[in-house]
């Protein structure tokens, strides 16, 4: 047994979980902006917008210089490489101005699906490679979290015993490598919404990866109060007929991660996963007021959810700020009451809130 050889200092350790604490403080979530260029790509296409890097940086100044009171509802944010260096019209570094606004700074480190040979077209991420270095180099840029994202699907043969394996320990390592360099690591285990198959089912799976994942974890001698979780939540399959209310959902998720996550997880960030923005935030609400223990937060970190009325609002007109703005802020405060139990549909969502923003076969 390794216990003579700690991993972390108990300096390390204390700075690891004030970091992931303070992004799920009480109502707080995280905001999903590290869309890499050619996800963006198809987001702007969407609203006629051209893919490039100004128009990018142009939509991330909108809504990082949104009003500060945003703090309240978002505790961090996720960056892709390239907005981590990237200035607003003032010239000021968005990671600056977000830590003014007292957020906490994440980026993605994940490089993308590899094929798993001899599988139903299933994948392992790549990136492990050098990640130790570039782990410090973004600590030094102001990162203070990370966030990798694996892929499994459910289909015919699939998840397979060996991309779980592959995809919980490539996981594993990469929480490891971020917390030796003092970046909470974001563990993002994403069963995908592509399919036919019902919300049991989808729980069966859900409960067999994060059991893995945590193995894995474990063995890696990961410090769990020093890491968050990004999962899916419960759900049928886009493609099934079945449909389910958001309590249903809540329960069926609520129950699969009591079952599996460990008490010592400070916090569970859902990702949207391509649910209207609505459904993410009634759903959310409804798994913070299921009556199940939940010894963990349980918040968001919400790509599509919190942006598309956002870009809606935009449609790459300098002149739509203050909609854009408005349209992010409103999506902030609904989840950040979601991640209380206290949202109340009001009825008087936009067109763009309740769109389904489901997308087959989601890569990156
Ligand atoms: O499912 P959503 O909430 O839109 O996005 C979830 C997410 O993990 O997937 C994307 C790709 O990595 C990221 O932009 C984001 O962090």
């Amino acid at each position: 047994m390794a216990y003579q050889f700690p991993a972390l200092t108990s300096e390390q350790k204390k700075e690891l979980s004030e970091i992931a604490q303070c992004i799920v403080a009480s109502g707080k979530g995280i905001l999903a902006a590290d869309e890499s260029v050619g996800t963006m790509g198809s987001r702007l296409q969407r609203i006629k917008v051209e893919n490039t890097e100004e128009n990018r940086r142009q939509f991330r100044e909108i809504l990082f210089t949104v009003d500060d009171s945003i703090s309240q509802s978002i505790g961090g944010v996720i960056l892709f490489h390239e907005t981590l260096y990237q200035k607003d019209s003032q010239g000021r570094l968005f990671r600056d101005i977000l830590k003014e606004k007292g957020i906490v700074v994440g980026i993605k480190l994940d490089q993308g699906g590899a094929p798993l040979a001899g599988t139903n077209k299933e994948t392992t991420i790549q990136g492990l490679d050098g990640l130790s270095q570039r782990c410090a180099q973004y600590k030094k840029d102001g990162a203070n979290f990370g966030k990798w994202r694996a892929v499994l699907k459910i289909d015919n043969q699939c998840p397979s015993h060996l991309a779980i394996q592959e995809n919980a320990n490539t996981l594993a390592r990469y929480a490891s490598i971020c917390q030796q360099n003092g970046l909470v690591p974001i563990v993002e285990p994403e069963v995908i919404a592509d399919g036919d198959h019902d919300m049991e089912h989808c729980q069966y799976v859900t409960e067999k990866v994060l059991a893995a994942v945590y193995k894995a974890l474990n063995d890696h001698h990961v410090y769990l109060e020093g890491t968050l979780l990004k999962p899916n939540m419960v759900t049928a399959g886009h493609a099934s007929t079945k449909k389910y209310t958001p309590e249903q959902v809540a329960m069926a998720t609520v129950t699969a991660l009591y079952r599996t996550v460990p008490a010592a997880v400070p916090g569970i960030c859902f990702l949207s996963g391509g649910m209207s923005e609505e459904d993410a935030t009634l759903n959310l609400n409804a798994i913070n007021l299921c009556p199940l223990p939940k010894p963990w937060k349980l918040s968001f970190s919400y790509g599509r959810a919190l942006q598309a009325s956002a870009l809606a609002a935009w449609s790459g007109k300098a002149a739509n700020k203050k909609a854009t703005q408005e349209a992010f802020m409103k999506r902030a405060l609904a989840n950040c009451q979601a991640a209380k139990g206290q949202y109340v549909h009001t009825g008087s969502s936009g067109a763009a809130s309740t769109q389904s923003l489901f997308t087959a076969c989601y890569t990156y």
